[in-house]
């Protein structure tokens, strides 16, 4: 079955691991207590509060408690919904306020205008919220990259290491999981996407390998028809 579409993780495949902990981490545990405390009144920002009381079963916490918690899973890198759409809205304030531009690898940059112009469909799939990708993207360092991408999909599709998220995610794209090839540098969430019936490729930036997987340090190295 041909590739018709690619289907792309960020931090570590697209974008710099050290952009993510050094600069959109830090970024977000110095402005999320202030912007927490000022939102919390507000229905979006008050639905992602309640998310993060029924995940850590505090379901009492007042919202110095909550933000206690969120700074806690900043800390541990906790892959939790709420806390990634939280984190999104804080870093669209430092994208819009010119703080912050998205790291994007100069030969991911023009692999994806390659493969576009090609005739691929690119997606991406980020624990990131969909908000936060479409900064990371769309304030990048190179531009304004979004009209690259067809769609983008979150941990509202199930978590990036289960099969069954990568299943939804050909069903949402519209192709059979064997015409969709999925980029990462973290062999677990390749696993779950060649059990969905997804080709894969992984990343391996500094080297190294991605066990039973194609792996590749450049997204130069990368042919699609290959597949
Ligand atoms: C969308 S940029 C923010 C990255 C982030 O918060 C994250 O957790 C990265 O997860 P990924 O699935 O891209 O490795
Ligand atoms: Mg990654």
């Amino acid at each position: 079955m041909p590739i018709r579409a690619i289907l792309t993780d960020i931090e570590g495949t697209t974008s710099a691991v050290s952009f993510v902990f050094d600069v959109l981490f830090p970024y977000a545990r110095e402005h999320l207590p202030a912007f927490v405390r000022a939102h919390a009144g507000e229905a979006e920002v008050a639905a992602q509060l309640e998310a993060v009381r029924a995940e850590s079963g505090e379901t009492e916490a007042d919202v110095e408690r909550v933000i206690e918690i969120l700074l806690g899973w900043i800390a541990e890198d906790r892959k939790a919904t709420p806390l990634k759409a939280l984190q999104g809205m804080v870093w669209e304030q430092g994208y819009r306020a010119g703080q912050l531009k998205g790291h994007v690898y100069p030969d991911a940059v023009a692999a994806l205008r390659r493969w576009k112009s090609g005739g691929y469909d690119l997606y991406v799939y980020s624990s990131g919220s969909i908000q936060a990708q479409r900064l990371i993207f769309g304030c990048s360092e190179a531009g304004d990259l979004s009209p690259l991408f067809s769609g983008y999909f979150d941990t509202t599709s199930g978590p990036k290491r289960e099969a069954a998220s990568y299943a939804r995610i050909a069903e949402a794209i519209g192709r059979p999981a064997g015409e969709i090839l999925f980029l990462s540098d973290v062999v677990q969430e390749l696993d779950a996407a060649r059990a969905a019936g997804m080709c894969t490729c992984g990343l391996a930036r500094e080297g190294g390998e991605l066990a039973g997987h194609p792996a590749v340090a450049s997204f130069a190295a990368i042919e699609p028809a290959a597949f």
